[in-house]
Formats: C-alpha cells, structure tokens, sequence
C-alpha cells in the first residue's frame, strides 16, 4: 500500500493528509508534539477547517521527527506550513534525503529570498527530486469535498504524475507541470495581489477596480516569473490567474481579508492578529521586492502593499499612487 508523509498539521497540511487518504494511500502526518498529535487524532483534523472529522484510520498522526521505520515505507513527502516555518519544519522532520519532497507553501523565504524549493535543495535534498503544488485550492472548500483542481510541478514529469495519482481524489484533480519555478512564484507572488484586491474591496471600489488590479498584478508577477527563469504559461495556468481569481474573490483568503483590514486603518500587526491564520502576502510583498530590485523589473502594486505594510502611507495613498502613474501602453509580458 503506498505510504506519504505530510509535515504539518496546519489547514491545508490535514486537507493534504485527507485527499492522499481519500486517494488510497496510507499517510503520517508528522505534527511538532505529543500533545498536538493527541489534539488531531480527538479532532479527527482541525477544528478550525470547520468540517467535523475529516482524517480516517490510514492516516497516522506522529511527532516529528520521521523514524526510520515509518520512513522506510514513504513514497514522498508533502511539507504544508507556513513558509516562515518552513526550514525549522523540514529540519524537524527528518525525512530522507533521497525522498521525493514537495513544497505545498505559498511563500518565500524573509532571509535569503529563496523559494521553498531552494531552501530543500540548501538542506541537501535532491533538486531532481523536490517539487511545488500550488493552485486555486481554499482547504476550507476541498475539505468539503467540493470541485478543485491543482497543479504539481517536478523537473521529471513521471515523478509528476506519480504524485498526481497520489493526491487525485473524488472531486480534486491535479495537473502536472515541469516549471517548479514559475508554479512557486505565482503561488507567492499572488498573495501580495490579493493584498491590493483585499484593500480594494475594503475601500468598496467594485469589481471593475478588483479586476484592473487582478490584470495588472498578474502582469508584474509575470514580469518577475519570466526573469527569474520560469514560463509565461504558468502564470497563466492554474497556479498563476487560476489562484489570483480565487484567492482575489473568495472572502475565505486570508491575505484579501488582511487588504481589507487595512483599508479600514488597521495596523498591519493588528490585522494579522485578527485573522489568527497565515498570511502570506504580508512577509513575500518585501521579499518579492528584493528579488525585482536584483533582476531590474518594476512591481508597482506590491511596492505599495510593502509601503503600506511597512507604515509608509495609508492604503488610500497607495491607490492614489497606483491612479497617478503615467499613463502606458498595455505591456503584456510574452516570454
Ligand atoms: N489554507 C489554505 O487554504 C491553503 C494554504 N496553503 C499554504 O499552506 C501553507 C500553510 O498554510 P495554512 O495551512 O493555511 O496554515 P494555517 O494558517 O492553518 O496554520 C498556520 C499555523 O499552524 C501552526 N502550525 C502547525 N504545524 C506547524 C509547523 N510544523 N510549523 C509551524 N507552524 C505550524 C502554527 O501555529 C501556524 O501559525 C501556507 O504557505 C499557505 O499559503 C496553500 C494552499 C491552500
Ligand atoms: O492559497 C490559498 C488558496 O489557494 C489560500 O489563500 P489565503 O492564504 O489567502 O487564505
């Protein structure tokens, strides 16, 4: 029976652990102690996903570390937490160094701007064998068994459409892709967008507004994808336009929910402590920031979420900025 790890029992880590389960695979789930585990297996998930019990008896809930005995059955393994606790995570975890692992974090790394995939590959994880899944994927909504699809990128497609069989459950279809770079950086990069669109939403600007920024945002992401070595096509996949729609739209996304506390004058740590979950958007704005800068693209939207996040102006300043840009043709990135 194959078996899959799952590191963190974050929202999207347990709605992972269900779909491999769902899916036919014998799953650990690898939380950070004793008393977590305890937590979960009473829950039968998390509470805060708000679907009852939701894990089976094939899924296996450990502290971490991995032991060698439990490793030793593991086809792969999925990291699911923050991005800022990603490196800890992953060290914690004690998987294999020849295991298949992929990142299922939407964010960058604050300190050395890398992507997820990078920070594996700097703990000696093997690039041929690391990979990204990104997607418009609200666990809130796939934890209810509801439609959603996902794409899974690995420099080798066959190990693709492994972890396609994998984690293609029920309602939940996933793609495969060989850009593990550009499918990381639009699952980063659209949170900031979010931010702009959340903040727009706050300001009860409309969907017109909403849109232009969803355009012109999916336009810098790309920019940036393309000069860091990724593909025009993947913005324009599932991971690209098909996350920037749902996290822009849905009122779940945290990172819209953070660009609406903000138009309402809320502090950035406020608003943050308010959601109580991940968002993303708000350490990748800077980061995303610090990679343009060294690869020459301008990023006009998430330098005024980083602005705004960083105290410098208001969200109406911001607007007012982005409103009084000179005046431009339509550039849309093509390769
Ligand atoms: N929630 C969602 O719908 C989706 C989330 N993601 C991505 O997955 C990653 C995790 O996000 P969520 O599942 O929403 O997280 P979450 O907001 O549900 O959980 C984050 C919290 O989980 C706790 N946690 C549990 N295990 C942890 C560990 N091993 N290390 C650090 N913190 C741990 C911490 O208290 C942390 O603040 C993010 O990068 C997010 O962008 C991706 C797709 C969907
Ligand atoms: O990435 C997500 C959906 O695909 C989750 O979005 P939020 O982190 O904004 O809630």
């Amino acid at each position: 029976m194959p078996a899959y790890a799952v590191v963190g029992a974050t929202s999207w880590g347990v709605t992972l652990a269900a779909l491999l389960e769902r899916a036919g695979n014998d799953v650990i789930l690898l939380v950070r102690s004793e008393l977590e585990a305890r937590a979960v297996r009473a829950a039968g998930g998390l509470e805060r996903l708000g679907a009852g019990p939701v894990l089976g008896p094939r899924v296996h809930i450990h502290p971490m570390p991995l032991t060698a005995n439990h490793a030793a059955g593991v086809s792969g393994a999925l990291v699911a937490v923050p991005s800022h606790a990603f490196r800890a995570a992953v060290q914690a975890a004690g998987l294999p160094r020849s295991l298949p692992v992929v990142s299922a974090a939407k964010g960058l790394d604050l300190e050395t701007s890398s992507r997820m995939t990078e920070v594996l590959h700097a703990l000696g994880y093997d690039p041929a064998r690391t990979g990204a899944l990104s997607g418009p994927n609200l666990a809130h909504e796939i934890i209810r068994g509801l439609p959603a699809a996902a794409v899974i990128a690995t420099p080798d497609l066959e190990l693709g459409r492994a972890w396609q069989t994998a984690l293609s459950a029920g309602a939940f279809r996933v793609y495969a892709s060989t850009d593990v770079v550009g499918v990381e950086l639009a699952g980063a990069l659209k949170n900031v967008i979010a931010i702009a669109a959340g903040a727009a939403w706050g300001l009860e600007f409309g969907a017109n507004a909403v849109a232009a920024i969803m355009t012109r945002g999916l336009a810098e992401m790309t920019r940036l994808g393309l000069a860091l070595g990724a593909e025009v096509a993947t913005f324009n996949g599932l991971a690209g336009v098909g996350d920037l729609a749902a996290t822009c739209f849905s009122p779940l996304s945290r990172n819209r929910r953070f660009g609406e506390l903000l138009a309402a004058g809320r502090a950035p740590a406020d608003a943050v402590d308010e959601i109580g979950e991940t968002v993303e958007g708000a350490h990748t704005a800077p980061v995303a920031l610090r990679l343009a800068a060294a690869a020459g693209v301008e990023l006009p939207i998430t330098a005024e979420v980083a602005a705004v996040i960083g105290g410098e102006r208001t969200v109406p300043e911001a607007m007012l900025r982005l409103l009084g840009r000179p005046l431009a043709r339509e550039e849309l990135p093509r390769r």
